[in-house]
């Protein structure tokens, strides 16, 4: 089993700071915008400065562990990243990811070119020289692996194992954070790493934007797995991860010209950038009880490093030109608020006797230490049902019919959700031939309850107590396994029920596909009333008198004012993105004064009187009809003013001002790109 094995600094102190590096790349403008000069520059190897906007006669300064200028060599930014990889040799995790707007090399840093390795082979190199440079005497025999996946529109894609599904992020007792699913390849050289490494890059999904001709549109991350175990009696094993995390950049869609597809996955990609920040912010809170890790892949699997136990470093990329000012004023902000983050680093270890062949017979996948409890209790399971004679059951238990479940729910998801359009779906068909299975299932299920039934009528009763009714329960956990994935689960409006008579109780559910599906053939039969563009919708609100109707609007209201995002995905047409949208909303724009349109209209809504969230894509914009009062403060705002304000408000990621920063400041924001100029010259 697992254990954790505290580590000592040697001042006695359990902790890790996060190690904040920043990298400034060299001028890459056109002439005339190197004329220009540049925004930020560099004081000494810790310490720089950029303008301040406000004042274009000032400057900002900042200091962090290391500052790296625009003639800085990869092996140079190599080496401030090496101090934390012997940590991994000895049972520890270590993770080292480059943050920092589109274009300002952060893919340069971290993987580099042939001529110039970045941060990944560099250190992938350096691990194998390490473990080879270990002494045989010591006791230890080391094996390394490797696992390569990018995040992308909030998918876990495996990119050694091209083609495969969305893979699920999971935690074990330990916190550590596992993949259940994700190949994991031996490698015993670092030619053999770089034969692998190589062509899964070229699955990495990347596209040109106008920023960036060769742009990444997901977060890369390879994990470098290296398990010592000893020789000798009691065997200890000590696994170390080496997380190598290249981000997606923040993207200012005003510049990068993104649409379409591009502009879905900058939604995704500044989405999880914002949840960063959040989680950020949570870290250095000292009020904030709960850490917003799961609100994004991303997060989730940096939970590791941010906060975590493992020794970290952040390499902030900026670059100099005047037109990425405002990227580099909030990645620097990014950055000063990380170096504050704590880590508690502990060794992970386990005795591992006689676990070797074990551990070698899991290779392929990534199990994880608590991987081993769960599989131990099936494993209990089908043995106690083949001794109960019940091959059926057994088979009701076996490893695939969870994975069958997640698949067809995910795949459910994905097909309501328009699909993929950017790569080839075949979903329907897959769910076809998922939803099968699970009736095979289901059938089988039935089956067997009909067994245990003519069993029970056979035996005497306090027979069937002792000998059926394990089994019976076992059974009906099984079944309502299968069930409870197939219903779709109600709203949480039910708790009108206590403050409702029981004559005007009424319960607003969530609507399973096929009731949808009904609802709509009924929609088509009926002629819709003149001017109501939201039939379906109106439909349920019609079937309700009007106080029962006000009470669940109120209710709704408060659930979007201060409902968690677990209570906000409970409403209504409301799923993760949508939820997740409404609290960005609320914490940039506080609480909704009234019902608002998007909850129940959805898309349909064309009302534009008012300043809303779109919520159909991962993108947020605002819309506003020109001349009417604005939702921030009593000044009126052209729509030309709103265009001009909403990629400062939506894209400036990570420097998120409240609403009322907008209304004073904007006339000053129009000037400071003037301003600005007068500097550094
Ligand atoms: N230190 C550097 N020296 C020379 N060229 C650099 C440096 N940093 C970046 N570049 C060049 O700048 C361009 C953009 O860099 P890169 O693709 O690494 O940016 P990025 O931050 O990864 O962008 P994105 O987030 O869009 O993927 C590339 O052509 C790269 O070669």
């Amino acid at each position: 089993m697992a254990q954790r094995v505290a580590v000592s600094d040697g001042a006695n102190k359990k902790v890790s700071r996060v190690r904040v590096v920043v990298r400034l790349r060299p001028y890459m403008g056109t002439q005339d915008e190197k004329d220009e000069g540049s925004c930020v520059r560099g004081l000494d190897s810790k310490n720089l400065e950029i303008i301040n906007w406000r004042n274009a006669t000032e400057t900002v300064k900042y200091s962090f562990d290391v500052f790296h200028g625009e003639q800085t060599t990869q092996q140079e930014v190599f080496l401030s990243v090496k101090p934390i990889l012997p940590h991994i040799l000895t049972g520890q995790n270590a993770s080292v990811f480059a943050y920092g707007p589109t274009g300002a090399g952060k893919t340069h840093t971290m993987m580099g070119t042939l001529n110039q390795p970045g941060v990944i082979p560099r250190a992938v190199r350096e691990v194998f020289k390490m473990v080879n440079a270990k002494n045989e005497d010591e006791g230890w025999v080391y094996s390394i692996s490797m696992s390569y996946l990018e995040i992308y529109n909030e998918k876990v894609l495996d990119l050694l194992s091209p083609g495969s599904q969305d893979l699920p992020i999971r935690e074990d007792k330990d916190k550590n954070i596992l993949i259940p699913g994700l190949t994991h390849t031996t490698i015993t050289s670092f030619s053999d790493f770089h034969k692998h490494f190589v062509p899964a890059s070229l699955n990495r999904t990347t596209a040109s934007t106008k920023i960036n001709q060769r742009s990444s549109r997901s977060h890369a991350v390879l994990l470098l797995k290296v398990v010592r175990t000893q020789h000798a009696p009691p065997h200890r094993q000590q696994a170390g991860k080496l997380y190598l995390i290249d981000l997606a950049g923040s993207e200012d869609n005003r510049r990068t010209g993104n649409q379409g597809i591009r502009l879905k996955e900058s939604g995704a990609i500044n989405l999880s950038l914002f949840t960063l920040s959040k989680v950020v912010d949570s870290l250095n809170s000292s009020t904030v009880v709960r850490v917003p890790y799961r609100d994004s892949k991303l997060t989730r699997l940096l939970q590791d490093s941010l906060g975590g136990s493992a020794h970290s470093v952040m390499i902030t990329n900026i670059a100099p030109e005047y037109k990425f000012y405002f990227d580099t004023f909030g990645a620097l902000n990014f950055a000063s608020k990380s170096k504050l983050i704590v880590n508690k680093p502990f060794i992970c270890e386990t005795v591992a006797v006689p676990a070797l062949p074990v551990k070698r017979a899991r290779d392929g996948q990534e199990a994880g230490r608590s991987a081993t409890e769960p599989q131990k209790k099936r494993q209990r399971d089908e043995k106690k049902t083949k001794q109960d004679g019940s091959p059926i059951l057994a088979h009701l238990h076996s490893p695939s019919e969870p994975s069958v479940m997640d698949r067809l729910l995910a795949l459910e998801k994905r097909v309501m959700n328009g699909g993929d359009k950017d790569k080839p779906d075949d979903s329907r068909e897959e769910i076809q031939e998922l939803k099968e299975k699970q009736r095979e299932l289901e059938s089988k299920a039935r089956l067997y309850n009909q067994v245990l039934d003519e069993r029970s009528a056979v035996k005497q009763e306090s027979a069937f107590k002792n000998s059926l009714a394990p089994l019976q329960s076992k059974q009906s956990t099984a079944s309502r396994g299968i069930k409870q994935q197939a219903v779709v689960q109600p709203l949480q409006v039910s708790s009108l029920s206590v403050i409702l008579p029981l004559q005007t109780h009424a319960v607003v559910k969530k609507q399973s596909v096929c009731a949808k599906k009904k609802e709509k053939k009924l929609f088509h039969q009926v002629e819709p009333p003149e001017g109501k563009e939201n039939f379906i919708e109106t439909g349920w609100e019609s079937q309700i008198n009007t106080s029962v109707l006000d009470i669940s609007k109120h209710k709704i209201l408060q659930i979007l004012n201060s409902g968690s995002l677990k209570e906000l995905k409970g409403l209504q047409l409301i799923g993760d993105k949508k939820a997740k949208l409404i609290l960005g909303w609320r914490e940039i724009h506080g609480q909704f004064k009234k019902w608002p349109l998007f909850v129940m209209n959805n898309q349909r809504n064309n009302d534009t009187s008012q300043a809303h969230l779109h919520l159909l894509g991962t993108e947020t914009s605002l819309r506003h009809q020109p001349g009417s009062p604005s939702s921030f403060g009593n000044r009126n705002i052209a729509s030309a003013d709103l265009t001009l304000i909403q990629p400062v408000a939506m894209h400036r990621f990570p420097c998120v001002f409240p609403p009322f920063f907008f209304t004073v400041r904007f006339s000053r924001l129009a000037i400071t790109s003037s301003r600005l100029r007068h500097t550094f010259q």
